[in-house]
């Protein structure tokens, strides 16, 4: 876990948007999505393209990491897209739509053509129903795909589901889509929420994501920042809990179970509870 990234908050930001470009630099979230595709008006693709691609090159963003989203594989923009992207090399390519690991594969070949660098990772957004039936082997396809973004707009869509407080519709792609990241212990990031008005829909959507297991949440608001790095953090009750637990454990020595604060602690809660240390140390380390 010494290498755990935070994303507890990945704010999308339309690349044609100069203002939200600049503003970026001093938003608090942990990662940014420049965005070519769908917050992107088809007249201004290529510029938003440029944009992207100088405000990766101005390392202005600091310790935020920075992706871009590029255009589906069926677009007219997708080739021209991925060619300067990588050659801009950003911290990670978001790709939009993609249901099965033979895409993640052509789009691993098509960086390695495009020559990016080693330290640009593949983001696989995940939005489709091919895709959630198909999220373990999208995961497992490549070492390059270190991400898996839910898409929950597009998902919604593709199920003629409604957006419901609870998101009972999305629950077995949302869940789908954990175990696949988890079966090939990829990160996973919560899809966005539409209303950037009604800030009480948007915790509980949080908290929920953070409850189901996701490391955090695509924004698309300045203003969703603060609460999803609230909710995707370890609180100090978890982290005072987790601190307790390994000292427990630690006093058993070597005994196969001990208890702490009358709750049963064998060596699986150990590891969770230093996987909660673990994160929260990167937070602080922020
Ligand atoms: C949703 C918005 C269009 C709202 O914009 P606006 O009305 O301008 O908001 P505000 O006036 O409240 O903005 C206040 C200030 O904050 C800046 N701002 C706003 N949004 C962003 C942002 N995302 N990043 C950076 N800065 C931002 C404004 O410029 C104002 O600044 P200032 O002038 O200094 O006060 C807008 O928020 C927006 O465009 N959001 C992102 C939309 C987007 O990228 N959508 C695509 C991704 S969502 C998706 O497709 C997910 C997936 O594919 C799926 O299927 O679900
Ligand atoms: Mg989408």
């Amino acid at each position: 876990m010494s290498d755990f990234r935070p994303r507890r908050s990945v704010l999308y930001l339309p690349a044609s948007n100069e203002r939200a470009l600049e503003k970026a630099k001093s938003i608090p979230c942990d990662g940014l999505i420049l965005d070519l595709e769908d917050a992107v008006a088809p007249d201004a693709k290529a510029t938003a393209r440029e944009a992207a691609c100088s405000a990766v090159a101005s390392h202005g963003y600091g310790r935020r990491e920075v992706t871009i989203r590029v255009n589906g594989a069926d677009t007219e923009w997708h080739a021209a897209d991925l060619a300067a992207v990588c050659a801009a090399g950003p911290d990670g390519i978001v790709a939009p739509k993609v249901s099965s690991a033979a895409e993640v594969l052509a789009l691993v070949d098509a960086m390695d053509r495009h020559g990016a660098p080693d330290h640009t990772q593949l983001w696989a957004m995940v939005e489709t129903p091919r895709a959630m039936l198909h999220a373990e082997e999208i995961a497992a396809a490549s070492d390059r795909l270190a991400v898996l973004v839910m898409g929950t707009n597009d998902l919604a869509k593709e199920l003629y589901a409604e957006h419901v407080p609870g998101r009972a519709p999305l629950l077995t792609g949302l869940s789908l889509a954990l175990l696949g990241a988890r079966a090939t212990g990829k990160a996973i990031l919560d899809g966005v929420y539409n209303d950037v008005r009604d800030t009480e829909g948007f915790l509980a959507e949080c908290r929920q994501g953070r409850e189901m297991g996701f490391d955090g949440k695509t924004l698309v608001h300045p203003g969703q920042v603060d609460g999803a790095n609230e909710a995707f953090a370890p609180d100090k009750q978890a982290v005072d809990d987790a601190r307790g637990i390994v000292q427990a454990w630690e006093d058993g020595s070597g005994s196969g179970v001990v208890t702490f604060n009358g709750r049963m602690v064998e060596a699986l809660h150990v590891e969770t509870a230093r996987r909660t240390l673990a994160i929260h140390e990167a937070i602080v380390a922020l």
